[in-house]
């Protein structure tokens, strides 16, 4: 075979535009070329075939590049040979090149690509270029696709799990309207599972599916979601390596399938802090391009009965009770969590118990940095990577072990978050911890102490706006690597949630003269699942899992516009 060059460059016309066009093994560029027409007119001889007259009008007129373009092989979705109608070769603006374009057999080739719009938006667009005779038209294609073949990275068979349940109902829609077509472009097989009942997709991941023949899986609707594919791919993994779930102490076998997240969900927050905007044709560009993020998955125990995995939000206090209440009014889709969020607010509930952690020592990064965690970073490729086994400690006095010492800390709190990464979401952009990693083995403990429901509301906007939310008095943070609650009431005192508030009611109520309902104990609102016990630990497993995602890209590079030459 015909050994081809590793830089190709012809000159191709888009519309009625000369461009030089060149691939090399990372880019794929395009300048324009301007010809100063008169002395090109009158130069070229009709009798010359398309791409030598054009060289030779470069060459004569020493054609002047303009706008230049390009775009990186590893962000090409797709090339194809396109079909040149009639119409377009007698369009009128052919007519200016026609003394060029009479002797050709003028054929195209169109090239599929990211195009970055801004505000983390990706977009598919199309460039179709035209050839002067197929062996040119053909050596781009078999050369493109040679390229693209090369990036093994990317997926070619996933297994879909749609939620046509979650947010607003939508996403069986989504996944039509906006992402298969993307797949089929982009030569990915799909096998879709709309979902019949809720852990529907943990459990055929768990047991059934045939996890050899995919690359990838891919959940459609929102962290609940996510969660759900999340347990039923770590639970597989562990089966398949012989870990008992039950031990808060094993080392978690790693998952090496990656997930991806077609939002369609009411916080989508995991999207949100991993690509950096919640659209569904943003995340399915970035599983066609194979990107990878790996993250840091916490494990919940109750003494060793494993009770669930989170990778976002565990929320005791405010969010629990947001979450709790907010499952009662699902039929309001995300404006649920508003409603819930304004009630809870009012509440103006604090909860007794006591926290104990492991603080991380051996990070780079600290919840009070300016810096962001960011496609690529810095911090998360640098962590010190943990080899000793999970122990518990810090029980009533401060414990000593190799790995540091556990701190305790005992109080009547608003609310208790650990958040494993940002999660930045379109409530709050910045997020709950605006400097936490995704992958850094690490989680930031917040602490809200009891307070006045003005300042809590402060803290509250906050989330919101530039200002730091941690600097109140009453507001703590913490980075550790695992940590343990005990309420003040105990699990055990009562067999579940619901005789915990019945039991407390005469109690709790005459603590708190002005309030007739409240419960002793919040529940943990663990990625948005109810949590069935408020005594938890809780360890980090450091890129537990992966994504296809890159981080959130800092000031994403604007693409020059040249929307004006898509066809
Ligand atoms: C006054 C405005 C205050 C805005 C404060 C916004 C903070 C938002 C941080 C959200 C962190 C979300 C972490 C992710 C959690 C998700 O895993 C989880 C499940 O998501 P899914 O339904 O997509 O499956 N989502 C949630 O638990 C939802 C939490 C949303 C909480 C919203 C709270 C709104 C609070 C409004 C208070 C209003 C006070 C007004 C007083 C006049
Ligand atoms: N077919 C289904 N019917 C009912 N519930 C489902 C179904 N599929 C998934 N679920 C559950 O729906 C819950 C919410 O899903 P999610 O997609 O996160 O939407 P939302 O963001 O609106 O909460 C999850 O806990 C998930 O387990
Ligand atoms: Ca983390």
């Amino acid at each position: 075979m015909e050994k081809q060059p590793s830089v190709l460059t012809s000159l191709l016309l888009v519309k009625s535009r000369l461009f030089e066009v060149t691939l090399n093994r990372t880019l794929l560029t395009w300048k324009e070329v301007q010809l100063r027409r008169k002395k090109v007119s009158g130069n070229i001889s009709s009798r010359l075939r398309f791409g030598f007259c054009l060289a030779n009008a470069l060459h004569r007129t020493r054609g002047i590049t303009a706008g230049v373009h390009s775009v990186p092989v590893s962000e090409i979705i797709a090339v194809r040979e396109t079909e040149v109608d009639k119409e377009t070769k007698d369009e009128g603006k052919w007519q200016k090149m026609s003394h060029i374009t009479t002797e050709t057999n003028l054929c195209a080739f169109t090239v599929s690509y990211v195009e970055k719009t801004g505000q983390h938006r990706w977009r598919c667009s199309n460039m179709t270029f035209f050839c002067s005779d197929e062996t040119i038209c053909q050596q781009w294609v078999r050369k493109l696709k040679e390229q693209l073949s090369l990036l093994t990275c990317r997926p070619k068979h996933l297994l879909v799990y749609i939620n046509p349940y979650g947010g607003k109902q939508q996403g069986k829609q989504i996944y039509e309207h906006k992402v298969a077509q993307l797949f089929t472009l982009a030569s990915i097989s799909t096998d879709v599972i709309v979902t019949e009942h809720a852990n529907h997709a943990r459990d055929h991941l768990k047991t059934q599916a045939d996890l050899r023949k995919y690359d990838g899986i891919i959940c459609v609707g929102g962290d609940g979601m996510f969660s759900e594919v999340v347990h039923g791919l770590i639970a597989r993994t562990q089966s398949d390596s012989g870990v008992d779930l039950n031990d808060s102490q094993a080392k978690l076998a790693q998952c090496n399938l990656r997930i991806g997240i077609i939002p369609a969900g009411s916080t989508d927050c995991i999207c949100y802090a991993t690509v950096g905007v919640n659209d569904p044709v943003t995340s399915a560009l970035h599983i066609i391009v194979g990107d990878t993020q790996p993250m840091d998955v916490c494990s919940v125990h109750n003494h060793n009965t494993f009770l669930k995995y989170s990778v976002s939000l565990l929320g005791y206090g405010f969010y629990g009770d947001v979450l709790t209440d907010s499952e009662r009014n699902r039929w309001m889709g995300p404006a649920r969590y508003d409603f819930s969020g304004f009630k809870t607010f009012l509440s103006h509930h604090y909860y007794e118990g006591t926290i104990s952690f492991l603080p991380a020592t051996n990070t780079l990064g600290s919840p009070r940095d300016s810096s962001r965690c960011r496609s690529g970073c810095y911090v998360c490729q640098h962590r010190v990577k943990d080899i000793s086994p999970i122990k518990w400690g810090g029980g009533d006095v401060n414990e000593n072990e190799s790995e540091g010492e556990w701190k305790v800390i005992k109080g009547k709190f608003l609310a208790i978050n650990a958040a494993s990464m940002s999660c930045a979401c379109p409530r709050s952009p910045k997020g709950l911890s605006p400097a936490a990693h995704l992958a850094d083995g690490t989680t930031d403990i917040i602490l809200v102490r009891k307070c006045s429901r003005l300042n809590f509301l402060r803290h509250l906007l906050r989330h919101t706006s530039k200002d730091d939310q941690f600097d109140l008095t009453f507001v703590e943070v913490y980075r550790v690597k695992k940590f343990k609650f005990t309420p003040n009431h105990c699990d055990s005192e009562f067999s579940n949630i619901r005789d915990v508030r019945e039991n407390a009611f005469g109690q709790i109520c005459r603590d708190h003269p002005s309030c007739d309902c409240t419960p002793v104990n919040s529940n943990w609102n663990c990625d948005g699942e109810i949590l069935e016990h408020a005594a938890i630990e809780v360890g980090v497993h450091c890129q537990l899992i992966k994504l296809f995602a890159r981080g959130i890209e800092e000031n994403p590079p604007f693409e020059e516009d040249v929307s004006s030459f898509a066809v």
